[in-house]
């Protein structure tokens, strides 16, 4: 099948639909036991095909083929404005939060289209967590941020506090914070609030994490921290990471996608996936000029 042919079977998706419409409509996947799996290698789990966004009429991003594969840890880098973020956006369903965002091409999620017509994207986004590039606590204390997500995707845990703490042990937290729990998150340092983030992530039981620049906005040592703590987490979720920091994408990921923006004939500049290939092929012997070009410092 063509690119045009895809395109046309599968249509533009509106971004406008709200949560709401979809929230009588499941989402099955139980069947598939993706924590069997060997987190050896894209095995599918999440397979992008030909996706392309608009934002109104300037197409961001285009021809997007990309496999992520479970238990591991994937790295999107590439210049400011290759659509990076608008990406890992489309893999939970954000950019349908965006007036004007519109989809086209396939997600498939454990082999289920997302934007297919009975997806419950509340219960996608359980699955496919976020975090995002500022720590963006609620204004409520420790535990109601972290048992914010089970409340309101209606899990009804025999022990909210169990919930609670094997959140925060996950995100690397509780010795920090156990004794102080009801307290405002707002009083927590950078790193902290970025850890309960992932935390409250954590909390529903996703089996993805997207995680959009989650130490640019935190010092060296909390930086670290986060490192340290997503390859433990990698054991257990799979994680796609947005960075623009290329020694971070080395340090952590198993997988690097690069990609670039260039100016067509009428100027628009539309996002590409460059090249997509383990982060040693990709850092150590990158196939294409533009990447060489991009992470040996020459461009970007
Ligand atoms: N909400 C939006 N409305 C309109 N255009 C947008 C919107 N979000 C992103 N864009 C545009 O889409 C293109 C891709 O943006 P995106 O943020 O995905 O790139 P990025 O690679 O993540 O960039 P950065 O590294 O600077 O965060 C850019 O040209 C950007 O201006």
């Amino acid at each position: 099948m063509t690119r045009a042919e895809r395109r046309s079977v599968s249509g533009d998706r509106r971004g406008t639909e709200t949560d709401g419409q979809h929230r009588d409509l499941h989402f099955d996947v139980s069947h598939h036991t993706v924590r069997d799996v060997p987190g050896t290698g894209p095995d599918g789990m999440i397979s992008v095909r030909d996706l392309g966004v608009r934002y109104g009429g300037f197409l961001a991003v285009d021809e997007v083929d990309l496999d992520f594969g479970s238990k591991e840890i994937t790295a999107l880098i590439g210049p400011s404005g290759c659509g990076k973020s608008t990406v890992l956006r489309c893999l939970n369903r954000m950019n349908d939060l965006i007036p004007g965002a519109t989809v086209h091409g396939r997600i498939g999620y454990h082999g289920v289209d997302i934007y297919g017509p009975s997806v419950d994207v509340i219960e996608l986004r359980r699955r496919i967590g976020m975090v995002f590039q500022k720590p963006n606590p609620f204004p409520k204390s420790i535990y109601d941020n972290v048992a914010y997500g089970p409340r309101v995707t209606g899990m009804r845990p025999a022990s909210m506090d169990e919930v609670v703490e094997n959140a925060l042990r996950a995100a690397a937290l509780w010795d920090e914070v156990k004794d102080k729990l009801k307290q405002n998150a707002a009083g927590l340092s950078g790193g902290q609030q970025q850890r309960l983030c992932i935390a409250r992530a954590i909390a529903t039981s996703p089996e993805v994490i997207l995680m959009d620049e989650p130490c640019s906005a935190l010092d060296p040592i909390a930086t670290a921290k986060i490192e340290d703590l997503m390859t433990e987490l990698a054991t257990t979720f799979t994680i796609i990471i947005v960075t623009h920091n290329m020694q971070q994408a080395a340090r952590v990921s198993q997988r690097t996608a690069f990609f670039t923006a260039e100016a067509d004939e009428h100027g628009e500049r539309t996002g590409r996936l460059v090249e997509f290939a383990t982060t040693e092929h990709i850092f150590g012997n990158p196939t294409d000029a533009r990447t060489e070009a991009y992470i040996t410092g020459r461009f970007g």
